[in-house]
């Protein structure tokens, strides 16, 4: 492992559960690697399911941009829980804020900006910009007639329509009857690299409680099961909305807690919720066991 990362600031923090690293490395010059984030991922002590690169600013205005690495080393476009995260560690962190004044931070990724409002000492709102419907947007590989309907195999269940939105990376929705019957383990795999997804996908089995309510499990592209999923969560809402089943502020509820998004009447969803510290220190090699 490359020494550049040493003293480089490092957080173990999760969002609901979902598991985050925020590793620092404004005024540094060097992109970590696919293979140095999945070493990183390896180590138990700073296993994540996504890590959040802070480099220094690209546009003019913004705080910091920031490369998302998934479990298996490659790059999101978007992640709901780690944005708050990175908003709690510019804002609040006692060493990397530097005494960051305010409540509102502009952040970038390579999908375009996001701006994060402080609601509470751990509770942040992200505006995670506007959904895309297209099939060619989602991506899928070929046209269907409803990209809120259409069909996917699922083996060994009865058939559900498969719904999909871009949200900054491609999810796709099942809206089914309960959680509880759904095994994402079983079936995530083999649909996250279904061959009508070409940039691979976020599985998700969405249940509606209420009109204001789903309960959602995700498979997530490049990570896995997790406890937690923003991004996933404002596409269920928006598919939700769409497909007349929910209004326009509904409550997730994942296995890690409580999400709440609106999508507001100007197109754009937001996402509010907690964010927790586990652990922090500077990046030393001897820190990682499995990390050389
Ligand atoms: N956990 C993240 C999503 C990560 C998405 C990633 N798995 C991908 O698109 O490759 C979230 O809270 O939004």
């Amino acid at each position: 492992m490359s020494n550049y990362l040493t003293n480089h600031r490092f957080l173990k923090m999760n969002g609901l559960g979902n598991e985050i690293v925020v590793l620092d490395l404004r005024g540094e010059k060097h992109i970590v690697t696919s293979d140095e984030a999945i070493a990183i991922a390896n180590d138990p002590r700073s296993r994540f399911d996504q890590m959040m690169v802070l480099h220094d600013p690209v546009t003019p205005g913004t705080d910091a941009f920031i490369r998302i690495y998934n479990t298996d080393g490659t790059i999101a476009g978007g992640c709901g829980n780690g944005t708050r995260c990175v908003a709690w560690a510019l804002m609040a962190d006692a060493e990397i804020s530097a005494g960051f004044q305010g409540t509102k931070l502009h952040l970038e990724t390579k999908m375009g900006p996001l701006v994060c409002e402080r609601r509470g000492d751990v509770e942040f709102t992200v505006d995670m910009g506007v959904p895309l419907f297209g099939w060619q947007d989602i991506p899928l590989a070929h046209e269907v007639t409803d990209t809120l309907a259409f069909e996917v195999p699922l083996e060994g269940y009865k058939f559900v329509p498969a719904a999909g939105v871009s949200v900054g990376n491609p999810h796709i929705i099942f809206f089914i009857d309960n959680v509880a019957d759904w095994d994402v383990h079983k079936v995530g795999p083999s649909l996250e690299h279904h061959p009508l997804f070409p940039e691979r996908a976020n599985i998700s089995f969405a249940q509606l409680v209420a009109p204001d309510h789903f309960k959602v499990v995700v498979w997530e592209r490049g990570a896995g099961a997790t406890r937690a999923c923003g991004t996933a969560s404002c596409a269920v809402a928006v598919c939700a909305y769409r497909k007349g089943l929910a209004g326009r502020d509904v409550t997730v509820s994942l296995p890690g807690g409580d999400l709440q998004i609106e999508w507001r009447d100007n197109g754009h969803m937001f996402m509010t919720g907690p964010v927790e510290l586990e652990w922090e220190d500077h990046f030393r090699p001897e820190l990682f066991a499995g990390v050389r």
